[in-house]
C-alpha cells in the first residue's frame, strides 16, 4: 500500500520576512485563510534555530475569509469583510489583538505584493481598524504611519523584575500594557536591566497577561524604552508598547497630548498623541521571501476528506 502523502504541499508555504525596528515577523500570504495556523505551526515557523525565526506571525487574509473559516467568530467593529486583516500570532503561538510594528510591515507587504495600491490602507485587526499610510515606499524599505486609535488608561499596577518593583500606568492599546517610567533612569541604566527575564505581574489586574515596558522619563520630547512582550519575551521594539510608553511618559510629565520620539533597542519610532487618538510612524523593512518547507497540516475540506 502506498503510504498516505503528507498533508502538506511539497512546495510549502509562501512567506515574506520583514521587521519594524527589529521587531521581526514572518508574513504568511493566505488570502482565503486556508492554512491551519495552529500553535505548533506558529512556534515552528518562529523558532530561531529550526524555523524561520520571528517574534510573531502576520497572516494576510481577508476578514471575511477568516470569519468563513472560523478563525474569527465575527467581524470586529468597523472592519469590513473585504478588508485585509492582520491575523497576528505571538512566537509562542498565542493570539494577540494588535501589533503596532506588525501593522507597518503588514501594510508594506500588501503594497509590495500588489494587493493594494498606494494611499490609505484599511488594515483590520482584532482591535478594530488600524488604517496605515505609506509615507515613503522604496522597494523593500518603507516608512509607514499607523492610526493606533485611542489609548485607554486602565489605572496603575506594578511588576517585579530582577528583584525590583516597578510601578506603571496600565494602558489598553487594543492589547494590554504596563508602561513603567522609572524616575532617574537613564539610557545606560536601562541597558543594564534584566528585561529578558519574565516580569511578575498582577494576574488579577491583567488576567490575559500583559506586555511590560520599562522607560526613562521624558527629556526634550524623547524617551528610551525596553519591552518584555507577552508571548514573545524581550523584543527589540513593540509598537503598541511604544505608544503606551509615550502616554505614560507624557502623563509623568503632567501632559496628556504631545509628540514623543521613543528610542528602543531596534531603532526609533515617533508617536503623536492628540487626546482623541494616536499615531505611530516608523520604518518597515522586507528582508526576504521564500517558502517554508516543513510539512504543514492542510485545512481539511469536505472535498479533501478521505472516504472511510
Ligand atoms: N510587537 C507588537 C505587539 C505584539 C503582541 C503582544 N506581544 C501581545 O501579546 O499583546 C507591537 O509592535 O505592538
Amino acid at each position: 500500500m502506498t503510504p498516505a502523502p503528507p498533508t502538506a504541499t511539497l512546495d510549502g508555504l509562501a512567506f515574506i520576512k520583514g521587521h519594524g525596528t527589529l521587531n521581526d515577523f514572518v508574513v504568511l500570504p493566505d488570502d482565503h485563510a486556508e492554512v491551519d495556523l495552529d500553535e505548533d505551526l506558529v512556534r515552528a515557523v518562529c523558532d530561531r534555530r529550526a524555523g524561520l525565526g520571528a517574534d510573531g506571525v502576520l497572516r494576510i487574509a481577508t476578514a471575511g475569509a477568516l470569519v468563513d473559516q472560523g478563525v474569527l467568530a465575527v467581524l470586529p467593529e468597523g472592519v469590513d469583510a473585504a478588508d485585509w486583516f492582520m491575523d497576528y500570532r505571538n512566537a509562542d503561538g498565542s493570539i494577540a489583538e494588535m501589533c503596532g510594528n506588525g501593522v507597518r510591515v503588514f501594510a508594506h507587504a500588501l503594497v509590495a505584493t500588489g494587493r493594494v495600491g498606494a494611499g490609505r490602507i484599511p488594515v483590520g485587526t482584532r482591535s478594530g481598524p488600524r488604517p496605515a499610510d505609506i509615507l515613503i515606499h522604496d522597494g523593500d524599505q518603507a516608512v509607514v504611519r499607523v492610526d493606533m486609535g485611542e489609548p485607554r488608561l486602565l489605572g496603575v499596577s506594578s511588576v517585579e523584575l530582577g528583584g525590583r518593583v516597578y510601578a506603571g500606568l496600565a494602558v489598553d492599546m487594543g492589547n494590554p500594557h504596563l508602561a513603567c517610567v522609572v524616575p532617574g533612569l537613564g539610557a545606560d541604566g536601562l541597558r543594564e536591566l534584566p528585561v529578558h527575564e519574565a516580569p511578575e505581574f498582577d494576574t488579577g489586574f491583567f488576567p490575559a497577561g500583559v506586555n511590560v515596558e520599562i522607560a526613562t522619563p521624558l527629556t526634550d520630547g524623547r524617551v528610551s524604552m525596553r519591552v518584555h512582550e507577552r508571548g514573545s519575551g524581550e523584543t527589540m521594539s513593540c509598537g503598541t508598547g511604544i505608544v503606551a510608553t509615550a502616554v505614560a511618559a507624557l502623563a509623568d510629565a503632567g501632559q496628556a497630548t504631545g509628540d514623543v520620539v521613543v528610542s528602543v533597542p531596534g531603532g526609533e519610532v515617533a508617536v503623536a498623541l492628540t487626546g482623541v487618538g494616536s499615531t505611530l510612524t516608523g520604518p518597515s523593512v522586507i528582508v526576504a521571501e521564500g517558502r517554508y518547507r516543513r510539512p504543514l497540516p492542510a485545512r481539511r475540506t469536505e472535498a479533501s476528506r478521505p472516504e472511510l
